[in-house]
């Protein structure tokens, strides 16, 4: 491709979905800038993936076809009043901002296609979910903008009113997966095994599991009943877990998180 993409804003996503996107070949890495505010985010920007880096996000974002918004939802309005009068309409701006809608941003940017994204950090492996919305009349960039988030990872086209949602599962959904990984190393290690032992297995154990789920299409319960021996101990310990509520723990987190992100500006 062409065109050039800025992403403002080189934090933790932002600098995700560019470590995914230097080694994919729909940019070059000449035609990506990224702009923050952190000298440190940039540096480590461009010692570490070789792209752009600016200070000014005006500069930034002149003959930029694609503008990624990846700050957070309380410095957002801050950089749509910077840029507005500067912006012009054959921009499109793609927003992983969360909370914040469509025609929030086209309030500050009315001329303007704005796609919303809903990525994670798994970016940086390849391995984001991305859940994409648009409006109407924006079919010819969503196909594009499916494109771009194709190069690290799975890409699914929502909604926008489910978009909270996405969220949640999927992009905070990386923080609960991980936090029960930890809850299973702990165990490993007052099991016997030494911290990086415990870590290997589990890590390696998570990754067979949600393969299994992913590559042969079944529901989780159905690769469950494949490894619970009758009377064994995989059966003993997921009641046990259940006994102490573990999926309704699981859910009222999800819901709880639901609930906070309905709140968030
Ligand atoms: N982290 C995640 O896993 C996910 C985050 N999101 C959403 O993505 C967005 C970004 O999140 P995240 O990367 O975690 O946030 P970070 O705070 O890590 O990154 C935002 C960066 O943008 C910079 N910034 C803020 N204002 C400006 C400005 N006016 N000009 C230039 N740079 C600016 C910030 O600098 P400074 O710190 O100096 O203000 C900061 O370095 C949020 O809306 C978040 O909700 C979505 C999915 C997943
Ligand atoms: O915690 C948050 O609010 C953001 C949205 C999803 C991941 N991080």
């Amino acid at each position: 491709m062409q065109e050039q993409l800025t992403i403002i804003g080189g934090g933790n996503l932002g600098k995700s979905i560019i470590s995914g996107l230097v080694s994919s070949d729909i940019f070059n890495t000449s035609d990506i800038t990224v702009v923050d505010k952190s000298f440190y985010n940039l540096s480590y920007v461009k010692d570490n993936l070789g792209v752009n880096i600016s200070q000014d996000i005006i500069t930034a974002i002149e003959n930029v076809k694609w503008v990624i918004l990846c700050v957070q939802p309380r410095q957002l309005e801050g950089v749509l009043n910077e840029i507005k009068d500067k912006v012009t309409k054959d921009q499109v701006f793609i927003s992983t901002v969360t909370g914040t809608s469509i025609e929030e941003i086209n309030q500050l940017l009315p001329d303007n296609k704005v796609i919303r994204v809903m990525p994670n950090t798994g970016a940086a492996k390849k391995l984001s979910m991305t859940c994409i919305s648009a409006g109407k009349d924006v079919k010819e960039e969503l196909a594009i903008v499916e494109e771009i988030f194709k190069t690290i990872g799975e890409t699914l086209v929502i909604e926008e009113r489910l978009m909270q949602a996405a969220t949640v599962l999927g992009a905070s959904g990386i923080a609960f997966f991980l936090r029960f990984l930890r809850a299973m190393i702990q165990g490993g290690i007052q099991m016997g095994f030494h911290p990086h032992e415990a870590q290997i297995i589990a890590v390696q154990t998570a990754i067979g599991a949600a393969t299994l789920v992913a590559e042969n299409g079944t529901h989780p319960e159905r690769e469950i009943d494949k490894v619970t021996t009758p009377q064994g101990c995989t059966i003993e310990g997921l009641n046990e877990m259940e006994h102490q509520g573990l999926s309704s723990s699981v859910i009222k987190g999800v819901m709880a998180s639901y609930e906070k992100i309905n709140t968030i500006k």
